[in-house]
């Protein structure tokens, strides 16, 4: 299918954009690296969490950060070839645009990480140390 057929509706247009979406998410599987180990982190949190037997409450947590990581990765390497589709050469807007983007996703990181902290900290030290 291609361009022209952006002004379809209904059912198969819905089907039409969950199969371009199924393209982009296997492309940054298969080559984002950062992507790969985010994918590693989102199976081995909830096999944490269901080994800790975490609350209802923090799974909801837990879920809403992984699909921001993940969501957010994704965004990243959207930008980034959109920065190489418009220069491949040295551009110091372009090297702004890619760090900025790549900053968003360094920051979410970290407060995952601290929620991470926050939910599995407790349960461990009562596991480990009482
Ligand atoms: N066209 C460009 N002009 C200037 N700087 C760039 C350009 N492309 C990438 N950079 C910068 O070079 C550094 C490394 O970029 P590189 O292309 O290796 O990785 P990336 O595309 O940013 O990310 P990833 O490795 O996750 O795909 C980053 O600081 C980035 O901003």
């Amino acid at each position: 299918m291609g361009l022209s057929d952006r002004n379809q509706k209904g059912f198969k247009r819905l089907l039409r954009s969950f199969v371009f979406a199924g393209y982009g998410l296997k492309h940054v599987i298969k080559y984002e690296q950062n992507m790969q180990i985010h994918l590693v982190c989102a199976v081995i949190a909830p096999a944490m969490a269901w080994w800790l037997r975490i609350p209802l409450e923090h799974w909801l947590v837990l879920l809403l950060v992984i699909g921001g990581m993940l969501s957010l990765e994704i965004m990243n390497t959207a930008v980034e070839r959109t920065v190489d589709l418009y220069t491949e050469e040295f551009h110091p807007l372009a090297k702004r645009a890619k760090d900025v983007a790549a900053a968003a996703v360094f920051v979410y990181g970290v407060f995952a990480v601290i929620i991470g902290l926050l939910i599995f900290g407790p349960p461990l030290f009562t596991l480990f140390f009482s």
